[in-house]
This record gives structure tokens, sequence and C-alpha cells, in this order.
């Protein structure tokens, strides 16, 4: 990897003495790591895991044991991510089946240290303002473990549909808005507990990975980016209730879009820096490289020279309660669900488990309906998806959505049908399967991980997989 001249410059005169071991690194291969879901090495619940666990439909409240051909891939653990493992290089986990039935998510590992920091805890709303493709969103989503409200934003139009991807993969539940940081914080107010800003940056962190950051990359790149940084931070800060947190992350190593920043917040606005843990290998923000505020040491950052990763930033903020923010808290509240459209015997006939309010009272738009989020969502938003698609309303008929069955936690649907691997392959290829028990949707799994719908008649299952989807190639 040969980094801009500009780039070395600068980091030489940042990093004195330890700029040789830095230069170095920076000529290493990058370290891959993969963040489980859906499953774990020690999972809290065993038993049979296509039967029900509890009355939750959802797939976020359960963990399975991980499959052994997703465990014999995992190196050491992360020690900042729970669930993160280092992985070779050379790791086929990308095309396995269990990839695309979101068991894991192939995360570069110092980026896993943001949600750790973020700490989502369940029965908040957390709202993950930067979140293309969805890499924290999903860690984010992983701790909320089906409750509270998770809201994701991306403002560009390709990545949300990745954003989108990505969390029905993982079968998460969430709001996924396109939206200006501005645009959302003037409709929604200061109603989250906690707020993401993984913020747009220079990219220096992702040289060693990733050839076009380093063409991308420009002198006047830092400066541009910090004022863009600013701006999404001044707005993210309106989206935090008093007393809330907000984490602001980069994946770039110079201060301008770090500690610089966050010197700029604490000037300008009313937040405390709160401590982050001593993750082994990372140190701690540089004050000296902005106007030396020592709360700064509360800061983190991790040096692919120092640590067991690519390089981050990451701070942890906490927005102060003050007089005139105090009646922002009324903007929260449950909101009474409008115009209910009763699913019930669609219901019946599809899960065998008491169907949550949010999923029996869904949002419609059109001919698609949406689980309903939590409050709700003033008019004029930009809304790529606000809950789970639910189903589709055909002429004569309601179809499942293939997003519905990658929610579901095992045990939850009517009928279900147990595939082993190789048959797994095949259907996530595109075949229709042979079976002959009773007609109707069927949700189809893998000891009891999903997969997708299958709509069962005339002894074959035919095959709901959405044709984007469909992967030829995929080893089962
Ligand atoms: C570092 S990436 C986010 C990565 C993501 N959090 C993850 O872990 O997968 C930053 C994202 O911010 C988006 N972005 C760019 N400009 C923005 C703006 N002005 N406001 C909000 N988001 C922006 C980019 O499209 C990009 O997807």
């Amino acid at each position: 990897m040969k980094a801009p001249r500009a780039f070395s410059d600068w980091m030489l005169r940042w990093l004195g003495s330890e700029w040789d071991e830095f230069a170095s690194a920076l000529e290493q291969p990058p370290l891959r790591a993969v963040r489980l879901h859906r499953v774990s090495v020690q999972p809290a619940r065993h038993g049979d895991p296509a039967a029900a666990d509890g009355d939750s439909p959802l797939a976020a409240a359960v963990t399975l044991p991980v499959p052994e051909a997703v465990r014999r891939e995992l190196g050491d653990p992360v020690p900042w991510a729970d669930g993160g493992y280092y992985i070779a290089p050379d790791s086929p986990l990308g095309r396995l089946i269990y990839h695309d039935m979101g068991l894991y998510y192939l995360q570069e590992p110092s980026a896993m240290a943001v949600v750790a920091a973020l700490a989502p805890q369940p029965g908040e709303w957390v709202l993950d303002l930067c979140a293309a493709p969805g890499g924290k969103t999903t860690a984010i989503g992983r701790a909320l473990a089906g409750s509270g409200w998770l809201a994701a934003n991306e403002i560009h139009p390709g990545r949300v549909e990745i954003l989108a991807q990505n969390l029905e993969r993982t079968g998460l539940e969430a709001t996924i808005f396109q939206e200006t940081p501005e645009r959302l914080a003037d409709a929604l107010g200061p109603c989250f507990d906690a707020v993401l800003v993984d913020a747009p940056c220079s990219g220096e962190g992702m040289f060693r990975k990733d050839p076009a950051a380093v063409a991308e990359w420009s002198p006047d790149a830092p400066a541009r980016c910090a004022d863009r940084q600013r701006e999404i931070l001044g707005h993210a800060l309106r989206l935090v209730r008093p007393g809330g947190r907000l984490v602001y992350s980069t994946c770039t190593f110079n201060p301008v879009e770090n500690e610089q920043v966050v010197a700029w917040a604490l000037r300008h606005h009313p937040v405390e820096v709160m401590p982050l843990p001593e993750w082994p290998g990372w140190t701690t923000g540089q004050p000296d490289w902005a106007d030396g505020d020592p709360r700064l040491l509360h800061t983190r950052r991790l040096w692919p020279h120092r640590g067991l990763g690519e390089g981050h930033f990451v701070a942890a903020l906490q927005v102060l309660d003050t007089p005139r923010d105090r009646n922002a808290r009324a903007v929260r509240g449950r909101g009474r669900p409008q115009n209910p459209v009763r699913l019930e015997s669609w219901w019946d006939d599809l899960l065998s488990v008491p169907v949550p309010e949010s999923w029996r009272r869904p949002l419609w738009r059109g001919d698609f309906a949406y689980t309903r989020p939590p409050r709700p969502l003033p008019d004029g938003l930009r809304v790529l998806r606000p809950g789970v698609p639910i189903t589709r309303r055909l002429r004569d008929r309601m179809e499942p959505l293939h997003a519905l069955a990658m929610a579901l936690a095992p045990g939850a649907a009517r009928r279900s049908l147990a595939l082993d691997e190789a048959e797994a392959a095949r259907y996530l290829a595109g075949e229709a399967l042979a079976d002959s028990g009773e007609k109707g949707w069927v949700w189809l799994h893998v000891d009891g991980l999903p997969l997708g719908w299958g709509k069962r008649a005339a002894g074959r299952v035919n095959n709901l997989y959405p044709k984007g989807l469909r992967r030829p190639g995929v080893i089962g």
C-alpha cells in the first residue's frame, strides 16, 4: 500500500518516533473478523432449536448454538466485542449458506468497539444516524434483542438499500429513514436514549483494506470531512434525549476529524465526555492534538501498529439535562396507532404464538404492511421501511414477505420444515423442494435458523426466496 505523500508527512508530524512502526503496519495485510448474530459459541438457551422458546415470535430474542461449519472458522475472540472473532484471510464464511441466513456479519475488528462504547440496553430507543451498510446497526439490534426501538438512517439512496438488505438478512425489526440529519432532528426531536454517529470520514483506516480509499484521499479531505462531521454532530445532538448519550466514531487517523471535532462539541454544546473502557491495544485520544482539553483523554484510538485492527476513533458524549431541554421529554410516548387493520385470521394461519400488537395493527403503505414503530412517524420524512415488511396484499390473498421469515424465532410459525445444509443451498439457489405435509405457507429452517418461506401444495414446496437474493454458488 502506497500512502499519499501528504498523508505520510502529516502522520510523521503527529506520530513522531512511532511513525516507522505505523508505516510498516500499513504494509501488512488487513485483519478480518466476524461478529456472530443469531448464534453464539455459548448460547444462553439450549434445547430443541426448532421449538418455540417462550412466547416471543422474534428471532432477535433468541440465541442458538453456532453450527460446526461456522465454529471451525472462528479464531481468537476480539477482546472488546461480544461475539466478535478474528478469522483467516481466506476464510470462506462469506460464501456459506449461513451468511445468507444472517448468522454473522463480516466486520473489521476495531469497528466493533463502536457499539461496545454505545452499550445499547434492552428497551432503549437507539438511532444509528449514518448507518449503511449496517455493521453497527445490526450489532445494536442484537443488543436490543427485539425490544425498544431500533432506528437507522442513511442519506445515500444506493447504500440505504444495502442497509435494508442487511437488516432483513439479520432478521431485525427496524425503522429505516433516508434523510438528512437536519430534517430528522427537526421532525423527531430529542427522543432517543442513544444516537450513533459513525461519521463519513477521509477513511485513512481503510488504506490497508481498500485501495479506493487511498485513491480518494486528498490533502484537503480531512478539513472538508470535519466541516461535514461538525454539521452532522450538531444535528445528531438534537436527537438525543436530555441525559442520553451519543457515540461519535470515525475510521480515520488524523486529529482534525477526531479529537478536534469532539473538542468543538465540548465548546459549543451542553455535552460531557464519558469514560470508555481500556480495551486491550487501544490508546487514549490526544488532547494536545486538539485544544488541550484533558477530557479528550476519555476518547479512544486504535492504531494498526498497536492493536489488533485497522484503526478507529471512538468518543462517547453525554447530553446534559439543561433546563431549556426539559420539556423535550414529552416528545416520547408510544402514540396511539391509527387506522388499525385487522389481520387476525391471516396471522392465526401463519403463526402459532401470540402476535405482538405492533404486528397485529401494522402500518399499510399501498399493498405492503410493516410492523409499527413505537411512536408515530411525522409526515414528510423519507422512510424506506417503518418496520419489518410483513405482507403484500395480492388480489385474492396476502403473501408473507421474506423479511418476516428472517425475523421469526424458531417455533413461531404454524408450519415449518427443517432442511439439511445441502437442501438449504438448493433453496437459496431458487429450487423447489419435495415435501407432502399440510398445505400452506411453510417456514424453512436449518436447526431453527431461518431461510425463508415456501408454499406447500401437492407434494412440493414452491420456493419464495426473493429472486434478487438467490445465489447459485452458495456452499451448503
Ligand atoms: C462510515 S459510513 C457508516 C458505516 C456504518 N456505520 C457501518 O458500520 O456499516 C458513513 C455513512 O454516512 C453516510 N453519509 C454521508 N454523508 C452524510 C451526511 N451528510 N449525513 C448523514 N450521513 C451521511 C454515508 O453515505 C455512509 O454510508
